[in-house]
């Protein structure tokens, strides 16, 4: 891997992001608010709240109503897809996160068999269920968890991940790489046997709390907003701009290019080209009409935010 002088590049780079017009008020669909109004429904069966969110933005986008109305609960903080964030701060982020009162946090990888974070999950929720009153459900042996999030953060998959780890047993809960796989609400899934706990699924109702558009931006980048709401060229413009902040600069050698580079069209030109993603388009001459190639941008912008969400640009903190 070359080494870039980046003191050099960063003089290049742009220091802020121009967002233009973009509105953020539209990029959470409807159906998240009844989701919320069914969840708070719920709470009375519930001993411990779960809520899981992107560890590439630990601060970014959670949504502080769950922590405002649920904070009577035991409340564990699971930043997941660790694998694909920078965790060398860790130590700083938890402290940040206490001054914020959140205090049990746990990082984790869904994808990986066996992750010794989620293994910590049952023994922590139990202490914390046993250490506190549980008022009318005192009686009960059985313990309830509901699990929280934005969409997209694994909800699904850390259910999972648990099931596999304390029961042995396959999927119950669907994954999948879009915002908004899990529709049906509240779906109740045994996870432990000893103690007996259930989890309450929710699908990814949870409307992120998003003070700017940056912090919108960086949502989409994870993957929690649908793509087309936001536009792939601007998360591709916002996730080079990132890059190059971060000084990540693995993308020039995988795309080819020369250095590093603040200009998107130049850095999806090459992109495209290395992908052999061309489009044919008519073009009016004055000799005629002729067929010319031209780079396929869109396609290029997909596979550029697909790589990054593959951990194939390298491992960020976005916060
Ligand atoms: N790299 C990585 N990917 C993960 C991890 N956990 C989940 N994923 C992926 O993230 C995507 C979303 O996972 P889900 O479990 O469906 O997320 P969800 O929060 O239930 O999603 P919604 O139902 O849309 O709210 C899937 O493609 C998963 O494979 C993880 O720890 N690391």
């Amino acid at each position: 891997m070359r080494i870039y002088n980046s003191l050099l590049s960063a003089a290049k780079f742009r220091k802020v992001l121009d967002f233009g017009e973009r509105e953020v008020a539209h990029w959470f669909p409807g159906h998240m608010a009844k989701g919320l109004k069914q969840m708070r429904a719920s709470l009375r069966k519930v001993d411990c709240i779960i809520e899981i969110h992107d560890a590439r933005i630990p601060f970014s986008g959670r949504n502080p109503s769950f922590q405002e109305s649920l904070d009577v609960r035991p409340h564990i903080l699971v930043l997941n897809k660790m694998d694909l964030a920078d965790t060398s701060k860790k130590q700083s982020i938890l402290k940040q996160l206490e001054r914020e009162g959140v205090r049990n946090v746990l990082f984790t990888d869904c994808l990986r068999q066996r992750d010794e974070n989620v293994k910590k999950i049952v023994p922590l929720v139990t202490e914390l269920i046993e250490s506190g009153s549980r008022f009318h459900r005192e009686e009960d042996r059985s313990y309830c968890l509901m699990v929280i999030g934005v969409p997209n953060v694994g909800k699904s998959s850390l259910i999972n991940a648990i099931r596999r780890t304390y029961l042995k047993k396959g999927n119950a809960s669907k994954v999948g790489g879009e915002p908004g796989i899990t529709k049906a609400v509240l779906t109740k899934i045994q996870v432990c046997e000893r103690p007996i706990i259930h989890l309450l699924d929710t699908p990814g109702v949870l409307p992120p709390r998003i003070e700017n558009i940056e912090t919108g931006m960086k949502l989409a980048l994870c993957g929690t907003i649908l793509d087309h709401l936001v536009g792939e060229d601007g998360i591709a413009d916002y996730l080079l701009f990132s890059l190059n902040r971060l000084e990540r600069f693995s993308y020039i050698e995988k795309y080819n290019l020369e250095e590093p580079c603040d200009d998107i069209q130049h850095v999806l030109k090459s992109i495209a080209v290395n992908l052999g993603k061309t489009k044919r388009v008519k073009a009016i001459t004055g000799v005629g009409n002729i067929t010319v190639q031209l780079p396929d941008y869109s396609a290029a912008a997909y596979n550029f935010i697909r790589a990054f969400r593959k951990g194939e640009l390298g491992k960020v903190m976005l916060d």
